[in-house]
């Protein structure tokens, strides 16, 4: 195996610094831009079919919108994919599952293991403190230029709880109250977006009774934490069998 890594949105906040980490770990290939704006001197390929074509593993950090053109396009060229885009459909996660009959996949939408460990620790107390008890929340704040909310972290949290208390997320999500909301629903699991400065992401998810809070708070103090586990990642994911995996599989947790 060379380990040669495509970064897809090579010129992103995040894509950049995927460029350095994966420089520094294996080879790095080049990447796609459609500014035509490369960091250093990498190479760039005119779209994902010519930047799969030069590498083992494409880590793709861009935007739900591409995801599932990248997925028909890594399965054709049976090129396994990191992907760390969040906000994506329902049809784009089909369209991940159907590429992933194919090639190897993972993806993540936080590549901390901080965060991985804490969606554990959310499914537990999903699972073990009663919801008409319990009221879960979940707060998140991000840079102003985060275009999607809730973030992927957030709702992966709120995903973790639900599936500890067998709910599905969307049947009990409250996101966004404005106005007359009425009085909160048991077992609703609540969601609050902060945006502002450069923040780079912090992410709490806290559980409060009548008599206690639990919380639960992660804060990214550097945006190069992503990009490390998403390279260890991709590293790893060329020598899986075709599939979708998630962070808890590389990680063994
Ligand atoms: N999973 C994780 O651990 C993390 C996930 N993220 C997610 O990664 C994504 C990127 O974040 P960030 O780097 O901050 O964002 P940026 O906007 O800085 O970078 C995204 C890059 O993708 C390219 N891009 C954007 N839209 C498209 C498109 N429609 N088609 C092709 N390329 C596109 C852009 O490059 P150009 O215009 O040159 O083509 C842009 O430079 C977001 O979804 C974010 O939520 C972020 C951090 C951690
Ligand atoms: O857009 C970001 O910056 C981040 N996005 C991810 C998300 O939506 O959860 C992960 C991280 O918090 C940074």
């Amino acid at each position: 195996m060379t380990n040669r890594i495509g970064i897809a949105g090579i010129s992103g906040r995040m894509g950049r610094l995927l460029a350095e980490e994966a420089a520094a770990a294996a080879q790095l290939t080049g990447g796609t831009s459609r500014s035509g704006a490369a960091p250093g001197d990498a190479l760039l390929y005119p779209d994902i079919a010519a930047l799969a074509a030069t590498c083992d593993v494409v880590i793709d950090f861009t935007h739900a919108s591409t995801v599932s053109a990248h997925a028909a396009a890594l399965a054709t060229s049976k090129t396994p994919w990191v992907l760390g885009s969040t906000g994506y459909s329902a049809n784009d996660q089909t369209a991940i599952e159907a590429a992933a009959q194919t090639i190897p996949i993972i993806a993540a939408p936080n590549f901390c293991t901080g965060v991985n460990l804490l969606l554990i620790l959310a499914e537990k107390l999903g699972a073990t403190l009663p919801p008409a008890r319990y009221d879960a929340e979940i707060l998140e704040m991000h840079h102003r230029q985060k275009v999607d909310a809730p973030s992927g972290t957030a709702l992966a949290l709120g995903r973790a709880v639900a599936a500890g208390r067998g709910v599905n997320l969307d049947e009990v999500i409250a996101s966004g109250r404005h106005g007359h909301t009425g009085p909160r629903r048991d077992g609703e699991i609540g969601f609050a977006t902060l945006r502002g400065g450069q923040i780079i992401g912090s992410h709490t998810l806290s559980f409060t009774a009548a008599d206690e809070q639990i919380s639960l708070t992660h804060h990214a103090l550097d945006r190069r934490v992503f990009a490390t586990g998403a390279v260890r990642a991709a590293l790893w994911l060329q020598n899986q069998k075709p599939g979708l995996y998630t962070m808890r599989d590389f990680l063994n947790l």
